[in-house]
């Protein structure tokens, strides 16, 4: 079993009868909803919803019962990779392009665990290019803005093409370097006018189910990493 499916299988237990569930995106959260699936046709009963069109389309596949939002006010879990993590548990995600989704189910989410392997955790974020999802209006003027902000901003291509979010959205691609303040990136961010949002989640996470090389899977939890 690979690094990516041991963690996302032990974060599964976590998945009890009855709960609402938000499925993540990414060749990790692939794990999480195929486990999930295994369980619902083992009699699981739960009502998901998918943070992505891939992530909606694997559901439906393995027979996740899925809700519209207008039927549920918010969730009791969600499981979702990341790109990068830290001992705080801030998160850099949107590596596939769905963090504005994943980003408004977390949110809405009791819990967010996130599931990973081992070489996404880090001890400061940043050197993984921090995406930021930004309309495609005036999106030259954004991404001027983010130079401005020491960005190194690249716009996401899809080979030939500018590649294009599920929400209709650009992406660029900051390397920022370092991020001592992860929370002080993100309000900035928010500030600029073109940004619908960025891959920073802040606090969110509540739990990480970290895969390791040997074969082991590790479980954090914010008050552990820090010490508490
Ligand atoms: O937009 C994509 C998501 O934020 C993913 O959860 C993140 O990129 C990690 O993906 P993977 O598990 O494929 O490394």
């Amino acid at each position: 079993m690979n690094m990516k499916q041991l963690a996302a299988e032990k974060a599964v237990e976590y998945v009890k009868d009855g709960m609402r569930v938000g499925l993540g995106t990414g060749s990790t959260a692939y794990w999480a909803i195929r486990k999930i699936g295994e369980r619902v046709r083992a009699g699981l009963n739960i009502r998901a919803v998918a943070t992505s069109k891939a992530s909606e389309k694997l559901a439906e596949e393995e027979g996740i019962p899925l809700i519209p939002f207008d039927r549920i006010d918010g969730l009791d879990l969600t499981i979702d990779g990341a790109d990068e993590l830290d001992r705080e548990l801030h998160l850099i995600k949107g590596g596939g392009g769905a963090l504005l989704r994943e980003k408004i189910v977390a949110y809405h989410s009791k819990e967010l665990i996130v599931i990973a392997d081992e070489s996404k955790f880090v001890d400061k974020l940043g050197s993984f290019p921090l995406p930021v999802e930004i309309v495609p209006f005036a999106n030259e003027w954004t991404m001027a803005a983010l130079e401005k902000l020491g960005a190194k901003p690249m716009l996401r291509t899809d080979g030939e093409r500018i590649y294009v979010t599920d929400n209709g959205n650009y992406i660029a691609d900051c390397r920022f370097g370092v991020i001592e303040n992860p929370a002080e990136l993100h309000r900035t961010l928010l500030a600029l006018p073109g940004v619908v949002d960025n891959g920073l989640f802040i606090g969110m996470a509540s739990r990480a189910v970290i895969g390791r090389q040997d074969g082991t899977v590790t479980v954090m939890n914010p008050p552990d990493v820090n010490g508490r």
